[in-house]
């Protein structure tokens, strides 16, 4: 049973609210601290769902993790790690995609891993073909069992060359956590180089990692017999402020994202701006409000960084409903990131759905029958309407359409959002919102 919400939409969302530590690196830094010999300290960890996932797996692996959620500091200490119980890790893993990352860590210290089936946002057959891949050439023996996968490597992980098919975030951290305490170099071409990854190196090079980025995608590691801690401030969640943006513009409000972070938003901040958005850019972080005047109309598609993120697809696309005229969004990274939008027409959005690449360049999955272009026709007044929360990212899009439309809205299932967004009903609460909470049992 997950908590239920009914929003009572219209009013426009004002006031301030803070983002800490991004749901993208914050569980793989604490991954990270598997490796080293001595306890780590992350800064600015949000009460997330999947910090808490993530936190009960390395203690089942008896990593000592102590957390202060007031200040957001989180003690890691590994000394004691051990191998878990097949059947607790399975309890505790149904939700996150962290535990593969674990591969690499895991071998290097206690020798072996299971890793349960991942969970995460279905937006997608999301396989895990790369990461099996990559720890093959590491020289991981990989043995698929049912529930999840056993890893051992018998004479160790040696470093490889490896070359990725795309820029994977997730295969690109499985190499980083393998690679660091591999024996020899490790050289990782067609890389991810999102800041979150560039952040996990900076975590990784804290504990005496030796990590090389070059201007062409590759990364080359130079493998370390042992690592230390680290004490480290997690980078602010880019997606979490983004999502807050297109609630400021979705709502014809205004919100002050304390922590958001200009350096890792370019490619959003531009975008929001062309809508017709306010902007305000400060040092504590960015005022995004509505101007008042007509919204316009886009064409964009995600891409890997330092392009438009998938992450902030969702969100935007309910704005581009209260856009003026025709917008065109094409998503590259899933292949099934648009069943959200269900929901929306259902509020009285007009969204095409449409299989071709309705992009600039082809992408993967242009031949291959998934809906993944929208054509988006604005502006469309939306009503309430009841919905489930499908995923982490299109739940928060219901939400903020919802606060948007006129009637009364009812949401189930809205737990999943707490995976990434912290404290969200005490923010909506504090932005001026009207709903109520049917909290889960
Ligand atoms: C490149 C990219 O934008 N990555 C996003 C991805 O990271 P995340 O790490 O979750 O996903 P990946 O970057 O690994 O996946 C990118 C693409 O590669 C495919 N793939 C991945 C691994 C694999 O073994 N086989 C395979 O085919 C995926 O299905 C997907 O189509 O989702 C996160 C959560 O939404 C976002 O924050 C990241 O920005
Ligand atoms: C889809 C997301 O996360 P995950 O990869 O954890 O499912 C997301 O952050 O939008």
């Amino acid at each position: 049973m997950s908590s239920v919400l009914t929003i009572r939409g219209g009013i426009p969302l004002s006031g301030r609210v803070r983002v800490r530590g991004a749901k993208n690196l914050v569980p793989k830094a604490m991954v990270a601290a598997l490796l080293g010999n001595e306890p780590s300290t992350l800064r600015n960890v949000p009460d997330i769902k999947d910090v808490s996932v993530v936190t009960s797996l390395l203690q089942l692996h008896g990593v000592s993790v102590e957390a202060d959620p007031a200040t957001g500091d989180l003690t890691l200490d590994p000394q004691y790690v051990r191998t878990a119980a097949v059947k607790d890790i399975d309890a505790h893993a149904g939700d996150s995609r962290i535990p593969i990352l674990l591969c690499g860590p895991l071998i290097h210290t206690i020798g072996e891993a299971f890793i349960p089936d991942l969970g995460g946002c279905r937006i997608g057959d999301r396989p895990i073909d790369y990461h099996l891949a990559v720890l093959r050439q590491f020289g991981a023996v990989v043995d698929k069992r049912p529930g999840g996968i056993s890893i051992s490597a018998p004479t160790g992980l040696k470093g490889a060359k490896i070359s990725l098919p795309y820029p994977s975030v997730g295969a690109t951290e499985q190499v980083l956590l393998a690679a660091t305490r591999a024996e020899g170099i490790t050289e990782l071409s067609g890389a991810a180089i999102e800041p979150e990854v560039i952040d996990l190196i900076a975590v990784l090079q804290k504990m005496g990692a030796l990590i090389s980025v070059m201007s062409d995608r590759t990364i080359r590691i130079e493998g370390v017999p042992e690592l230390g801690g680290y004490t480290h401030r997690a980078l602010p969640d880019r997606n979490e402020a983004a999502s807050w943006a297109s609630a400021a513009l979705v709502t014809g409000g205004d919100i002050f994202v304390e922590g958001a972070s200009q350096r890792d938003m370019v490619t959003f901040l531009n975008v929001f701006r062309k809508i017709g958005g306010g902007l305000s850019i400060e040092d504590e972080g960015i005022r995004f409000y509505h101007k008042g005047g007509k919204l316009l109309p886009q064409v964009l598609e995600t891409d890997v960084h330092p392009g438009f993120m998938t992450d902030w697809q969702q969100p935007l696309v309910v704005a581009l409903t209260q856009a003026d005229g025709v917008s065109i969004v094409h998503e590259t990274v899933y292949e099934n990131r648009f069943g959200f939008t269900e929901a929306l027409v259902r509020m009285g959005a007009t969204i095409q759905l449409h299989r071709e690449c309705l992009g600039s360049v082809p992408c993967r999955f242009g031949q291959r029958n998934f809906l993944h272009s929208a054509v988006i026709s604005g502006p469309t007044p939306l009503h309430g309407a009841d919905f489930n929360v499908p995923d982490l990212r299109g739940g928060f899009s219901h939400v903020i359409a919802a606060l948007a439309a006129d009637g009364v809205s009812r949401a189930t299932g809205v737990d999943v959002i707490r995976r990434g967004y912290e404290h969200f009903t005490d923010k909506l609460e504090g932005l001026g919102a009207d709903f109520d909470v049917e909290e889960a049992q």
